[in-house]
């Protein structure tokens, strides 16, 4: 039995969808999966295990920021077997030619976050990547489906409220499209397992317009991304 999530061996299916907010799990399981059954509630990290189109899958919170989404994540692919995590989280977009709501595959994940310099003792700026294949997986679902989907790198920060915003100017001019607090972590463990990550990200925020969508919205309004992600999970 694993340490936080606390579920019981063989109760987690191999895809996991990952959001940061408990309560989107909780909305995916009771609105998106066949048969939910919830698995853990510990800290009220809230886990769900039903099927999409006959295919077991479970919906899990990871919480705010890497070192929460780390240990999910560790305790999901080490300690139940999972090997594809899709996350599906919200972000804040730091180019203006993305709207609220708009659909974001993130390619790669910048970080602030120390967690990696301390992994390789400082000597390597790893580069976290999504999985190709669940990626390229998705793309062609969203091509499909007639949803418009950006793909390209995001930043995976501490800091949701940062004292340096000048510095998403900064890599907006270097191509990174949105900030969020997770994915960085998460394709790094991925990786380090051979399992395969995904993150996909709906604008909750315009950072550039300070255009916001609500708490109920992050919540509850991702359908799209949602049934993307599921999709993908079962291709
Ligand atoms: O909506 P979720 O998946 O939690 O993701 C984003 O929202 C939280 C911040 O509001 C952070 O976890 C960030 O990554
Ligand atoms: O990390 C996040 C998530 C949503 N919106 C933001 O501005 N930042």
């Amino acid at each position: 039995m694993s340490t936080h999530i606390g579920a019981a061996n063989g109760a987690i299916a191999e895809r996991v969808l990952l959001p940061g907010d408990p309560q989107r799990a909780q909305w995916i399981a009771e609105n998106f999966l066949d048969n939910a059954v919830c698995y853990s509630t510990v800290r009220g990290m809230l886990g769900f295990t039903g099927s999409y189109r006959g295919t077991p899958i479970s919906a899990q919170g990871s919480g705010m920021g890497m070192p929460s989404a780390s240990i999910y994540t560790h305790e999901l692919i080490v300690d139940h077997g999972v090997r594809t995590i899709i996350r599906v989280g919200s972000c804040g977009a730091i180019v203006d030619d993305l709207a609220l709501r708009d659909v974001i595959a993130a390619s790669g994940s910048s970080t602030d976050s120390q967690m990696n310099r301390v992994r390789f003792d400082g000597l390597v700026d790893y580069a976290p990547v999504a999985d190709f294949g669940l990626l390229r997986a998705a793309a062609d679902t969203a091509d499909v489906r007639g949803l418009p989907m950006r793909v390209g790198p995001v930043l995976a920060t501490d800091a949701f409220y940062t004292d340096r915003p000048d510095l998403y100017g900064r890599l907006a001019r270097y191509g990174v499209l949105a900030v969020e607090m997770e994915s960085a972590a998460i394709y790094t463990i991925a990786a380090r397992h051979r399992a395969q990550a995904l993150t996909l990200l709906t604008v909750s925020d315009q950072l550039v317009r300070d255009e916001h969508l609500s708490a109920d919205d992050r919540e509850r309004g991702f359908a799209a991304m949602v049934e993307l992600a599921l999709e993908t999970a079962v291709r």
